[in-house]
């Protein structure tokens, strides 16, 4: 606690950047971890910003009809304020991306600064649109399922014109582990199995649709499928097992 106002007065009172920089780097990192650990950090608790970022799963130019059309669809399923305060049931929800969650996280500015400050979501480590990973997720709490829709940018080539499977790879588990994560709270991918069907073209947009398969004490295991949009084709196919952590297993405790 007293750590966390510490470095929260001194983001907010000492203006001058190496001048803040230096002070912070005289913190002991492992002055951090008893409060990282004691404080179970769940994803529901992510959305307590503490300034707007930019939220990367907003549609932008660099989406495809295609890829708009998906999220108008999955966007009107979503609980919805109507007039007067009441809420339209949908049952699912779409969950914001940020290129460094920690940051935007209470109290999270300065731990950001802390813990290689230069660190970005691999997901999201480009500012040119529509060149790498585009994806929105969209959870449903109460099927314990997800559907991200994922356009696949140009920088992701692996066979001519197809996907890396690396990528896909990565997907598959931003997928999987948005998913273990929403249901779990703070986990860690031990295992991945991946089948790859058939290729999936550069620039075209596909669902990664992520399914619970069950929970046994510390281990969550889900798996996905990754069609095309009009789900007629199987591109991929994949199981996980998550485990769930305590924070402190990030830096090393
Ligand atoms: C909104 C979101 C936005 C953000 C969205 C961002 C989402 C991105 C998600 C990305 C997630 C990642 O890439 S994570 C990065 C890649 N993963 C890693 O680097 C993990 C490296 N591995 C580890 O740190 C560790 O091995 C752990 C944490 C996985 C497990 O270690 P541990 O905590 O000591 O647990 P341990 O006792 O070994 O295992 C616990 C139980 O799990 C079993 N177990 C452990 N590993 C395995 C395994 N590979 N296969 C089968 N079973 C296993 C054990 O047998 C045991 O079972 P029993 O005896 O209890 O029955």
């Amino acid at each position: 606690m007293v750590t966390r106002v510490f470095c929260q007065t001194v983001l907010h009172t000492v203006s001058a950047r190496p001048l803040r920089s230096a002070i912070l780097r005289l913190i002991p990192r492992t002055a951090l971890l008893p409060w990282l650990s004691s404080r179970a950090v769940s994803v529901s608790e992510w959305p307590l910003l503490s300034s707007p970022p930019r939220d990367y799963s907003l549609p932008n130019p660099s989406w495809s009809t295609e890829m708009r059309r998906l999220y108008e669809y999955y966007d009107s399923l979503c609980e919805k304020e109507m007039e007067g305060g009441e809420k339209k049931p949908g049952g699912w929800g779409r969950l914001p991306s940020y290129n460094r969650t920690l940051k935007y996280a209470a109290g999270g500015k300065c731990l950001s600064k802390l813990l290689k400050e230069k660190a970005r979501l691999f997901t999201r480590n480009t500012e040119e649109q529509g060149a790498a990973f585009e994806y929105v997720v969209f959870m449903n709490k109460s099927e314990k399922r997800c559907v991200c829709i994922f356009q696949a940018g140009h920088l992701l080539e692996g066979p001519p014109g197809n996907v890396h499977g690396g990528a896909i790879a990565t997907i598959i588990d931003t997928s999987l582990g948005t998913l273990a994560g929403y249901l779990s709270g703070i986990v860690m991918t031990a295992n991945l199995n991946i089948n790859y069907c058939s290729p999936i073209p550069l620039g075209s947009v596909v669902l990664i649709d992520s399914v619970l398969d069950k929970v046994e004490g510390r281990k969550t295991f889900v798996s996905c499928q990754v069609t095309s949009s009009d789900g007629s084709k199987l591109h991929t196919e994949a199981t996980g097992l998550f485990i769930s952590i305590n924070v402190g297993h990030l830096f090393g405790g």
